[in-house]
């Protein structure tokens, strides 16, 4: 390449990173993916570090962020506000451990290893220990001010704990935690309404909202991960000793936080805390690594945009561009009939990814996507793939991208579809009819968290239905090897010993399920929203099935998590005589579970008190709070009403707690919880 054509190139990337940046920052509403936009600007870099010449101080790839919008007045930052290095590969981590161990003429050294949270940075200041100021990153020199929706957060302390210094900044990260995530697009799907493409520009847009009482409605958390400016701080001397610091002061600090020495040391938080992302209940992009030592730190200084002494070490990006290839439908257990996106195969956080979820026909509608279009996949943690954007602006001119139609009759058999009152999703009318949906059924049946029928997948399922061995549930206690056999499953070897094994193996599954829990075989029946938690606590509530078979709606209205509708499901369910007939066919096939009598919940000192349980506490699992509640009389529930007495928060509690604010509901902390446990002897 000569050098006009390398300029050339050099002033296009700048150019689409800059109009990148205005989209993302500004806008929040990227137009391409985090992936896509880091492959330009190490593009970029590559040029630039090949041809010193075309270096500017005014490139991308020096600078921060982009300008504020000028919808919020503008904040000059005490202390520039940078962003980090970043690391894709372990040979680059290596290269910066060394280049600081050589820098410092010193080995084993301690680093602060952090999440990075995948959300947006944040300045607050603190004046004689009150919230008095908050604003975001902006170009970095000077920032946006959002005081007034930072206040909603309810993560974010307005006054410090403690002994405050006279001056105190604090920096962090504004997060949507994957649950309030979720629970916001499935009512906003659910309503018709727009969907967040993801969780780091639900947090952004609604930080930035003209009208705080919106972003009050977001469920938006906050972690702390350093300092600003300061005054009168005496202080620590440490990255660690800072975070503790600010846990005393009262932010929450990420828990998955802590120290890690020299390059093995880094590598091995990276590979456990990459070995956890789905399970976190947060996005998170990467690890951050930050020498742990101030004075080290201020020995490696800073280049324009970033520190010397930390790095981001990145994690394969969750979203990732894609091909439509086709959109199929899929019927669910409940009739439901969802469009299933094929997509050229795409490798999204690690693993490759094929089909993806469009929800329904109104949402691919508001997308406006088509096959043959390139479209966003985002997977995250157990979440099933969903496409989030249709990239309209590649169309090609000289392309035909037809809309999608929903048809009006199901794919599979042929019964109408209908919506269920204001429902948007589409159902298939035919019941036990639809082959689609007995499959569904048995497949839900015999899954893990319901009878755990080892053996009993998809392709089995598949199998049994298309050869009619198998209609109802019931029907699985009566199959015998022959019948197993016949179906030619798996007989792909020798037809000696191997070829029989798996019906054996399948047998003896179902036969052990025969044994099972009331609140499993609840669960597994697939009335319409009852789900694990619900059965459970139906289990517990009424001790026996035929206890609940008899529940009137006003009964049932008493269990803490029915409301009208769910009542309702479970009395239509039962009154179904294809569904008694169901039941009765299981016992006579020998199904059995333990029984109670019926909870009694009239004493204790929480007697008659509904508690809900949200986020993640420190000292107890979810399910040893709850029995212990449960001990003293208290009745769980899984959803925040107006019945409930009081909420317990822990850990990045989402939607929950944020309904319990807005309906005005009690919320205690771990530490009331553990008090009130303690005065009757059951502390952890
Ligand atoms: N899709 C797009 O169009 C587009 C455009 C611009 C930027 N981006 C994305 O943003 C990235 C660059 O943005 P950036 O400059 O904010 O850098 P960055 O997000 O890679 O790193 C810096 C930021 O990390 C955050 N962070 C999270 N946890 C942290 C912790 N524990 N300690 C310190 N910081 C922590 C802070 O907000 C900080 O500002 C790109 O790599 C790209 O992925 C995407
Ligand atoms: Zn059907």
């Amino acid at each position: 390449m000569d050098n006009t054509s390398v300029a050339a190139q050099v002033e296009q990337l700048r150019a689409q990173l800059e109009e990148a940046n205005y989209r993302y920052y500004v806008l929040d509403d990227p137009s391409i993916t985090d992936a896509d936009y880091d492959r330009l600007l190490r593009q970029l870099e590559a040029l630039e570090t090949a041809h010193p010449e075309l270096q500017s101080a005014d490139s991308p790839s020096r600078r921060v962020g982009a300008p504020v919008s000028g919808r919020f007045p503008e904040v000059a930052h005490a202390v520039p506000m940078l962003s980090l290095n970043n690391a894709f590969s372990d040979e680059e981590v290596e290269e910066f451990v060394q280049r600081i161990q050589s820098e410092l003429n010193q080995q084993d050294l301690r680093f602060s290893v952090e999440p990075k949270i995948d959300g947006l940075a944040i300045n607050l200041r603190y004046e004689r220990g009150r919230f008095v100021q908050g604003t975001t990153r902006g170009d970095g020199a000077t920032g946006e001010d959002v005081t007034g929706n930072l206040r909603t957060i309810s993560a974010i302390p307005l006054r410090l704990r403690g002994e405050a210094p006279e001056l105190l900044e604090v920096r962090g990260e504004v997060y949507m935690p994957l649950a309030g995530f979720a629970e916001f697009n499935a009512r906003a799907l659910a309503a018709g309404e727009r969907t967040l493409a993801n969780p780091r520009n639900g947090a952004a847009g609604s930080l930035r909202q003209q009208d705080p009482a919106v972003t009050a409605r977001r469920p938006l958390a906050f972690f702390a991960y350093g300092l600003g400016d300061s005054k009168g701080l005496t202080g620590p001397g440490s990255h660690s000793a800072t975070l503790q610091l600010l846990r005393e002061f009262g932010f929450p600090i990420s828990p998955e936080a802590g120290t890690a020495v020299g390059l093995a040391g880094l590598l091995a938080y990276y590979q456990a805390i990459g070995a956890r992302r789905g399970q976190l209940p947060y996005d998170i992009d990467g690890v951050v690594y930050k020498l742990d030592d101030f004075a080290q730190q201020r020995a490696m200084g800073f280049v324009s945009r970033a520190p010397r002494w930390a790095l981001a070490h990145k994690f394969p990006a969750q979203e990732q561009t894609t091909r439509l290839e086709a959109i199929d439908l899929q019927v669910g257990r409940t009739g439901a009939v969802t469009p299933v996106a094929r997509l050229q195969p795409v490798s999204v956080g690690g693993v490759t990814v094929t089909n993806a979820t469009l929800h329904n026909a109104d949402q691919i509608a508001r997308l406006d996507v088509r096959v043959g279009d390139l479209v966003v996949v985002r997977r995250a943690g157990d979440v099933i793939p969903e496409i989030v954007r249709a990239v309209i602006e590649q169309r090609d001119p000289n392309q035909v991208y037809v809309e999608f139609k929903m048809p009006s009759v199901c794919p599979v058999c042929g019964s109408d579809l209908h919506r269920e009152g204001d429902e948007t999703v589409l159902r298939c009318s035919g019941g036990l009819f639809c082959a689609a949906q007995r499959k569904q059924a048995l497949i839900h049946f015999a899954s893990r968290r319901a009878m755990d029928i080892e053996g009993l997948g998809e392709k089995m399922v598949d199998a049994l239905v298309d050869a009619n061995l198998v209609s109802t549930v019931a029907d699985l206690y009566r199959l015998d090897l022959d019948q197993l056999l016949s179906l030619k499953y798996g007989e792909d070897d020798d037809g000696g010993k191997r070829a029989t094994r798996w019906a054996e193996n399948l047998l003896a599954g179902i036969d052990r399920s025969r044994n099972t829990q009331l609140e499993r075989l609840l669960f597994a029946l697939g009335i319409r929203d009852v789900g694990e938690t619900t059965g459970k606590i139906l289990a517990r509530h009424f001790g026996s099935l035929a206890g609940l078979m008899a529940a009137s709606e006003a009964e049932l209205l008493e269990v803490p998590d029915v409301g009208p509708v769910v009542a309702a499901r479970i009395r239509h369910f039962f009154e179904q005589p294809h569904n008694r007939e169901v039941i009765q066919a299981l016992r006579d096939a020998g199904l059995s579970w333990p029984e109670g009598a019926p909870r009694q919940t009239s004493d204790g000192p929480l007697a008659g008190k509904i508690v809900v349980l949200t986020g993640a506490l420190g000292a107890l699992t979810r399910d040893q709070a709850s029995e212990r509640l449960e001990r003293l009389g208290a009745k769980m529930a899984g959803s925040v009403s107006k019945k409930t007495s009081f909420v317990v928060a822990g850990e990045a509690a989402g939607s929950k707690l944020e309904k319990a604010r807005s309906l005005g509901v009690e919320v205690w902390d771990e530490a009331q919880l553990i008090a009130l446990l303690g005065e009757h002897g059951l502390a952890p």
